[in-house]
């Protein structure tokens, strides 16, 4: 059994991973934090979990993090990186929900996270978790870096374009909605019910964190030069996110050839589900599962090629996601524990 530490348990991802580990069979939960809620039982507070789970929070400074085979960090941004190292080197595999080990531009983290980096040897050594793009990396990876969730959808849906080099990769943009649970489980104005229900507006226009990011990994794929312009909104749903990704196609290539595309990259991947070509995939076809699912497009046959992509935000946008590449990193099967059919409607 892997002996599994979660630092943040009390938050959306933190309960996230708390229910997908009550049932996986390889895993067990031994060590979960809170800093408010020491010495709560989970069930307690979470009654969904009455009956599969059994630990109770402690405050992070009681938990034996260092006892566990792999500790996950579901916590804000600069929390993982100030207690990865000790882990590391008390032989403890890391993965980090936040933002602390995903970008390789030190520079680029610290501008848009306001915060300096304080373990740039671990950021170094350190995998993207995203494992259809950096699946043998994960596999040897002390320390991962579990994607953003709107990343997650932009680099799986424009992967096989890039890859191909069809696209101009220069002017990428992306449309995107988020549910409600994306922001977590804080008190905040823009989050009460009265506010965010029955309503739907944009944010970040003019720049979000998950730009930098992005570019950074879709630069991996092609040689050509990334620009993206990426638009998060938020919506009025509880889970879910849906992205529609456009690109300017560069090369003669008819609409078969262009399904091809996406069938061939996600052929083995038990994870990414492509439609039938103009299919219009929904967020609740993946609710509380670990899919994504896309449907590619091209309206009026022109030159625009469209990318419908959905998944569970705390999913595979976040915990579905974390928990797939620590099965990589202890050599399980990938899908272990991972089997959840969504819940519809
Ligand atoms: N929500 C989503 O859809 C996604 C979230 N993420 C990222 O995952 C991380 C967690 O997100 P989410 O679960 O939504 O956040 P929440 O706000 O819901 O939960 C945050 C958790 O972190 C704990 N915490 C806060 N500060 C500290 C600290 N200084 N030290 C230790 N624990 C702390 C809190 O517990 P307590 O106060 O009890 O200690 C709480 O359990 C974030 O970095 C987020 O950006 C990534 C992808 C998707
Ligand atoms: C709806 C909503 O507010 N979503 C969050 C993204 C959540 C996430 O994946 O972001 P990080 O892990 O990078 O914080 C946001 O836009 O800030």
């Amino acid at each position: 059994m892997i002996k599994v530490g979660i630092v943040g348990g009390t938050g959306y991802t933190g309960v996230e991973l708390l229910r997908i580990f009550a049932t996986h069979p390889e895993a067990r939960v031994q060590a979960v934090t809170s800093r408010k809620e020491d010495g709560m039982p989970v069930a307690e507070m979470y009654p969904s979990l009455r009956g599969r789970v059994d630990v109770a929070f402690s405050s992070p400074d009681k938990a034996r993090l260092t006892d566990c085979d792999v500790v996950f960090f579901a916590t804000p941004h600069g929390v993982a990186m100030a207690q990865a190292p000790e882990l590391v080197a008390a032989g403890v595999k890391v993965i980090d929900l936040a933002a602390d080990f995903r970008m390789q531009d030190v520079a680029a983290f610290e501008k848009w996270y306001k915060l300096p980096h304080s373990c740039t040897d671990l950021l170094k050594e350190a995998a993207y978790g995203l494992p259809e793009l950096n699946r043998e990396a994960i596999r040897k990876a002390r320390v991962v870096g579990n994607p953003g969730c709107y990343p997650t959808t932009m680099q799986l849906g424009y992967a096989p374009l890039l890859k191909a080099g069809v696209i101009d990769a220069s002017h990428l943009i992306a449309d995107c909605k988020s549910g409600v649970s994306g922001a977590g489980r804080k008190a905040e104005l823009s989050l009460l019910f009265s506010e965010a229900s029955d309503n739907f507006k944009a944010y970040g226009v003019s720049g979000h964190r998950h730009s930098p990011e992005t570019i950074e990994r879709l630069s991996h794929l092609t040689s050509d030069k990334v620009g993206l312009l990426f638009t998060p909104h938020l919506v009025p749903m509880i889970r879910g996110m849906h992205s529609t990704l456009y690109a300017r196609l560069t090369k003669e290539i008819d609409n078969a050839a262009l399904q091809a595309l996406f069938e061939d990259a996600y052929k083995d991947e038990p994870f990414v589900d492509v439609l039938p070509f103009g299919a219009h995939p929904e967020t609740r076809t993946t609710r509380a599962s670990n899919m994504l699912r896309l449907a590619v497009h091209r309206p009026g046959d022109g030159d625009t090629v469209v990318v419908l992509v959905v998944q569970d935000n705390l999913v595979k946008g976040a915990s579905g996601q974390a928990v797939q590449c620590m099965n990589l990193m202890f050599g399980l099967d990938e899908t272990t524990g991972l089997q959840q059919v969504p819940v519809l409607p």
